[in-house]
């Protein structure tokens, strides 16, 4: 067990900002991605466990601080300094004598930035430099927090491809905030849930999804004449102007695809979108809360 998470509590001032009653944990080489809605708690909770605010409960770990690692939404460092000598002195290295900080370097094009003062980075060029001592710290317990906001889409998709072939055959434990569900995909092994503060679900991408949508979830646009259409099948809760319909099993699945087909109508098929996934484990935890979904998301 790398860390464990227990009656955690984190207060703004009045504010009840997190609160996790049931016990987390987070085993070695986990890949978990944390998603929730803004003010959800996420860096409150990446926060808490890197001790950069007060709670009540407890977090423990055996890991030293210099065992985790972390990429936060905001980066401070010493802001006259030219960006090559933070590298070096941060990670006690020379960039001339160090073959995978040179390749980091190059792959994020960062070449030029590195006789800057920091404060004359752009926001993501400043990302960048984050991401690229972070990548090389090779910390056992490795957050990354929205580290793909800021940068242009371009650089959003090379950074993931970087991200999954770096960590690829490594036992780091990676701890990933994002709004962008593709990026889970690809990284997330588990998923935890967050909304207002409070843990909705935790668990294996794939389990989550089964018990929440079924085997596979069936997307089109939410037209009168699609809803006509599957008005037979379950539907599952999704953005408004989606319709997404649950298949408990193949059978089910070959007949609504072949209906889609019949009547051309383009649709999606997934058995891991995290999305409709998430959006249905939210109702579900409301539900059993006695409060109606639709009163949390107009919140
Ligand atoms: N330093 C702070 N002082 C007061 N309130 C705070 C502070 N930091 C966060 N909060 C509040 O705590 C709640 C949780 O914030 P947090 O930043 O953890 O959310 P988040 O899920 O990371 O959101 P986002 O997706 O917008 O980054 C929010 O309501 C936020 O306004």
């Amino acid at each position: 067990m790398l860390l464990t998470i227990h009656n955690l509590q984190v207060r703004y001032g009045s504010q009840l900002a997190l609160q996790i009653d049931c016990p987390i944990s987070i085993h070695e080489g986990e890949r978990i991605g944390i998603i929730g809605s803004n003010g959800a708690g996420k860096t409150t909770l990446v926060k808490s466990i890197l001790g950069l605010t007060s709670y009540k409960g407890s977090i423990r770990t055996n890991l030293k601080p210099e065992q985790i690692a972390a990429h936060m939404q905001s980066n401070h460092y010493a802001a006259t300094m030219p960006v090559k000598t933070i590298m070096e002195t941060i990670l006690d290295t020379n960039i001339r004598k160090n073959r995978e900080l040179q390749e980091l370097i190059s792959y994020f094009e960062f070449e030029k930035c590195l006789h800057k003062r920091y404060s004359h980075l752009s926001g993501g060029q400043k990302q960048r430099f984050t991401i690229i001592m972070v990548m090389l710290q090779n910390a056992p317990l490795t957050f990354y927090d929205e580290v793909t906001s800021g940068l242009d889409f371009e650089t959003r998709q090379k950074l993931m491809e970087k991200l999954v072939n770096w960590y690829q055959n490594k036992s780091n434990t990676l701890c990933i905030v994002s709004h962008y569900y593709e990026e889970l995909e690809m990284l997330a092994e588990k998923i935890l849930i967050l909304d207002q503060g409070k843990v909705i679900a935790f668990g294996e991408k794939k389990e989550l999804f089964r018990k929440y949508c079924g085997r596979s979830v069936f997307i089109t646009d939410s037209t009168k004449q699609n809803q006509e259409l599957l008005r037979e099948y379950k539907k599952l809760k999704s953005p408004e102007h989606l319709l997404a319909i649950a298949c408990p099993d193949l059978e089910t699945e070959h007949k609504i695809s072949e209906l889609l087909l019949q009547e051309n109508v383009n649709f999606k098929r997934s058995d891991n979108d995290i999305e409709i996934m998430s959006t249905n484990a939210k109702a579900a935890y409301y539900e059993r809360e006695g409060s109606a979904y639709e009163d949390q998301i107009m919140q």
